[in-house]
């Protein structure tokens, strides 16, 4: 049974008198398996922030429906079984990091014993000990953000949601959370985070899904990422005539269009024989590039593809 399951959910934003309604999701469905990190990225505005919202219940959706194991969540097991960092924490400004963190512990009925170590355990691990006797509003972005993480994990629940986990952080402070998310993900834990830095979503992921103006239009698990991002060569062409262009379609490789480019892909085994044939076809190659597509061109792919 999926652990989070989302079924045709449509949200749109009425902001008000003579304002444009926001359709900020449509239509959407994803399954979040137990154990399962699933990535879910898209351009700004493409409505991630709004679908971690609909799942933690803290909005509702216009139509569809959201199973939290397979029920539809409850506000105290929602509570109790997720730990939620958002994109920008907004924690309590007059309380030091200890107090904020004694506090969460008694709301989410920790013995203080076990608080205390949670919250000595997490301290180490965001390195934050050292500060944790000061007042939050004395605190950087980052160090709220690191603030923010011991806040979502200190009742080690078993479902962790995180947008932008990396946001605000140093290079340093990036490895430190990676390696924490690293670590939920050994000990089991079923994560659902959106993020822009792509190369720790595909680090991370089991599974990513893209999201488009509030569309899923692409989903792959990590082994068909592999596959898609596998080793190819990308060319970029002269304008193509008709003939050119049917001459090349019936051939090996794929032709594509990234904004005014024309690019001619193929595994780099055919590329002595595509040279020859591009040559006698008079097609002239502009540009060689990156022999792996990363999984940055696959976004920006499939964003150049679906947006209207
Ligand atoms: N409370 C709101 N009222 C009106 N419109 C909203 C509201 N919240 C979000 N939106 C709109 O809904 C759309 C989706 O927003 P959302 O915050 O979910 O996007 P996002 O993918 O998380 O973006 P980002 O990557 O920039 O954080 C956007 O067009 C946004 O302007």
């Amino acid at each position: 049974m999926a652990e989070i399951a989302l079924h045709n959910l449509s949200k749109t934003y009425d902001p008000g008198l003579f304002k444009k309604k926001v359709k900020a999701l449509k239509d959407l469905s994803l399954e979040v398996a137990p154990g399962e990190v699933f990535g879910l990225i898209g351009p700004n505005g493409a409505g991630k922030s709004t679908t971690i919202r609909l799942i933690l219940g803290l909005s509702r959706p216009d139509t569809g429906k959201i199973l939290f194991r397979g029920q539809p969540p409850k506000g105290e097991t929602i509570q109790r079984e997720t730990g939620y960092l958002p994109e920008n924490p907004y924690l309590y400004d007059h309380l030091t990091l200890r107090e904020l963190l004694a506090f969460c512990g008694r709301v989410s009925g920790l013995a203080p014993q076990v608080c205390a170590a949670r919250r000595d355990e997490l301290l180490a691990k965001v390195a934050m000990s050292e500060f944790q006797n000061r007042p939050l509003r004395t605190f950087s972005k980052g160090m709220l953000q690191r603030a923010g993480i011991c806040f979502a994990l200190l009742h080690d629940p078993s479902v962790v949601i995180l947008d932008e986990p990396m946001s605000g952080l140093d290079p340093l402070g990036r490895k430190i959370v990676f390696d924490l998310v690293m670590e939920l993900k050994e000990q089991g834990k079923t994560i659902f985070f959106c993020s822009h830095i792509l190369s720790d979503v595909e680090r991370l992921c089991d599974r990513i899904g893209i999201l488009v103006q509030g569309r899923l239009v692409r989903e792959l698990s990590h082994g068909e990422l592999l596959e898609q991002t596998r080793s190819e060569v990308n060319l970029v062409l002269s304008p193509l005539n008709e003939k050119q262009q049917a001459a090349l379609e019936s051939g090996p490789g794929g032709l594509s269009r990234r904004g005014s480019e024309i690019i001619y892909s193929l595994p780099p085994e055919e590329l002595a024989s595509a040279m020859e044939r591009l040559s006698s076809l008079d097609v002239r190659v502009l540009a060689t590039r990156g022999e792996k597509i990363s999984l940055e061109e696959l976004f920006i792919q499939t964003i150049e593809e679906h947006a209207a």
